[in-house]
């Protein structure tokens, strides 16, 4: 059970603690942040609100430590990680039970996330040894006007501090997707979760704490992002700044200092059918793509774009999946469950309500619970309706009729996001030529748009993002390159002459 057995130092009455200097410990505030159940919408767990002076103390121990961890041999560290990896694998259920309760994340969803979560930090354990162990070697007569005089060495050292601030969606997996890379390239990192979905996190970071990381190396604070969350992003000791969310990335890549940014934003992913599709992959791919964990994915189905002459058959299709999804607890595995506060079911409600006014054809009724909102698939969606655009988030999919392939391509690039986007076609070569067309970080070819398997890249253009994650992108984000250049006094040529010795060249 979740702050129990193992757990059982992670909390303080019906307070959890926050993690610093290895150590469980309360906020000098007294204060407490309440974590609201999406399904109860009662309090289900309370966080400590950290402090600035707090955030303070970890920022000076994670440079302290972060100075031995990158003495410490990689295959030590990678030990560590394998440890920490099956820690959390053993833990992954009272681990789900928070998600259950944080984030309504159907219960089958939640153990798969724990135990992603766990492979993805064996895998980055294992890439690292392979990529970190590597380096260049350059001589300089392969630029014009240079002699064979200088051999340059490159290798990558880590950056120092790494802040990761990781949504409400994945609290664990995109928390640890930040973590690995970090410890592995030699980093030290502190972590501050979304507070819905702290808890879980803060039993994540009990996993790594039981593996027996050196102390200070992780740290994580807690409190609502809007208010230590400034504090945090513009700290002097912070190196580098992986996050993982909404529009708040944008703001705070315009507030951070002259650190390495990595940003993983919204997404409004489109989805292209062609007059050649399977209809029925289409159809299948768009309900899971566009309805999984209730449209909660930056990677959501966000937008449907299907040619006018398949559009009544594809509707017809995805409505008979619709009618299947399940809707209720995620304690029961619903497919459809509570979105994740009453706020984000306002805002949803507020762009039905807009199409609705705007004449879209409501393929079910709308339906509404508290934060629970049942599947809604919208058709003849037009560009003047605010759905059209604006990412959801949640379990609601507009279908935009198309009268050519240009038509949905324009659509898709006018958006201000460009995260994934999909085409169904039997014809391989439009495919290619859609894909190149699309402005988006990844195109699926007949399969909705998804960030795994985790070590493939991932990324977003305009304002769905900066650089690229996934397994060894992200551990190559957080390193630098350093060089050695060492200068030799005449040219040298591998088994050739050795002037300065006065040798022959034979
Ligand atoms: N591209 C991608 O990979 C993904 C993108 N997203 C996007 O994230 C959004 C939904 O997630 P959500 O969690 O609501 O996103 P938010 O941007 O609201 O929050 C993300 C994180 O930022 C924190 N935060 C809030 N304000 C600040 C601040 N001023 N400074 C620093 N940190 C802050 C939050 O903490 P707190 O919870 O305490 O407010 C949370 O940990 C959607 O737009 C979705 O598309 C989501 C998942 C993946
Ligand atoms: O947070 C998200 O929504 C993701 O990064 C998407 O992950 P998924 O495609 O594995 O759901």
């Amino acid at each position: 059970m979740a702050g129990n057995g193992v757990f059982a130092e992670i909390i303080d009455g019906e307070v959890y603690k926050y993690y610093c200097e290895g150590e469980w410990r309360k906020s000098a505030s007294g204060k407490s942040v309440a974590i609201i159940n999406p399904t109860t919408r009662k309090t289900q767990y309370k966080v400590q609100a950290c402090t600035q002076e707090e955030v303070n103390k970890v920022m000076e121990i994670a440079k302290a430590a972060q100075k031995s961890w990158a003495k410490t041999p990689l295959w030590k560290r990678a030990e560590l990680l394998h440890k920490a990896a099956a820690i959390l694998k053993e833990h992954k259920a009272p681990i789900a039970e928070c998600l259950v309760k944080e984030i309504a994340k159907p219960a089958k969803d939640a153990v798969t996330e724990v135990v992603r979560s766990g492979d993805l930090v064996s895998y980055t354990a294992e890439e690292g040894v392979r990529i970190l162990g590597e380096g260049k070697f350059l001589v300089s007569d392969s630029f014009p006007g240079n002699e064979r005089t200088k051999y340059c060495l490159t290798s990558k050292i880590p950056l120092g501090v790494i802040l990761a601030i990781p949504p409400f969606n994945y609290p664990v997996n995109l928390a640890v997707s930040k973590i690995a890379p970090a410890l592995i390239a030699g980093n030290s990192l502190v972590l501050k979760p979304p507070t819905q979905g702290a808890v879980a996190a803060l039993h994540m970071v009990h996993c790594f704490h039981l593996a027996g990381f050196p102390k200070g190396l992780i740290s994580c604070v807690t409190g609502k992002g809007s208010e230590i969350g400034d504090f945090l992003t513009m700290h002097p000791g912070v190196n580098c700044i992986s996050f993982t969310g909404g529009d708040t990335g944008v703001a705070i890549s315009k507030k951070a200092g002259m650190v390495p940014l990595q940003m993983e934003l919204g997404g409004k992913d489109a989805c292209i059918v062609l007059e050649d599709a399977d209809l029925d992959l289409a159809a299948g791919n768009i309900v899971k793509g566009g309805f999984s964990y209730s449209g909660q994915r930056c990677t959501a189905v966000k937008v449907v774009l299907v040619m006018e002459s398949v559009a009544d058959t594809l509707v017809e299709k995805v409505n008979a999946k619709v009618a299947k999804l399940t809707v209720g607890p995620p304690e029961d595995d619903c497919d459809i469950t509570p979105v994740v506060s009453e706020s984000s079911a306002n805002f949803i409600e507020g762009l039905v309500m807009d199409a609705k006014e705007k004449d879209a054809t409501f393929c079910q009724p709308y339906k509404r619970e508290g934060n629970l909102i049942w599947p809604l698939l919208l058709d003849n969606v037009r560009p003047d309706m605010r759905i059209a655009w604006e990412e959801p988030f949640g379990p609601v999919l507009p279908v935009i009729r198309i009268n050519s392939v240009e038509e949905g391509i324009h659509h898709c690039n006018a958006s201000n996001f460009g995260l994934q986007g999909c085409v169904f076609t039997k014809d391989i070569n439009k495919a290619i030529l859609i894909s190149d067309a699309m402005e988006t970080g990844t195109v699926q070819i007949n399969s909705a748009p998804a960030r795994g398997p985790d070590h493939f890249p991932f990324q977003g253009i305009k304002d769905s993002g900066i650089g690229s994650q996934g397994i060894t992108n992200s551990i190559n984000m957080m390193t630098k390159v350093k060089t050695t250049v060492i200068n030799l006094p005449t040219p040298s040529y591998t088994m050739g002459l050795i002037l300065v010795f006065g040798g022959r060249d034979d």
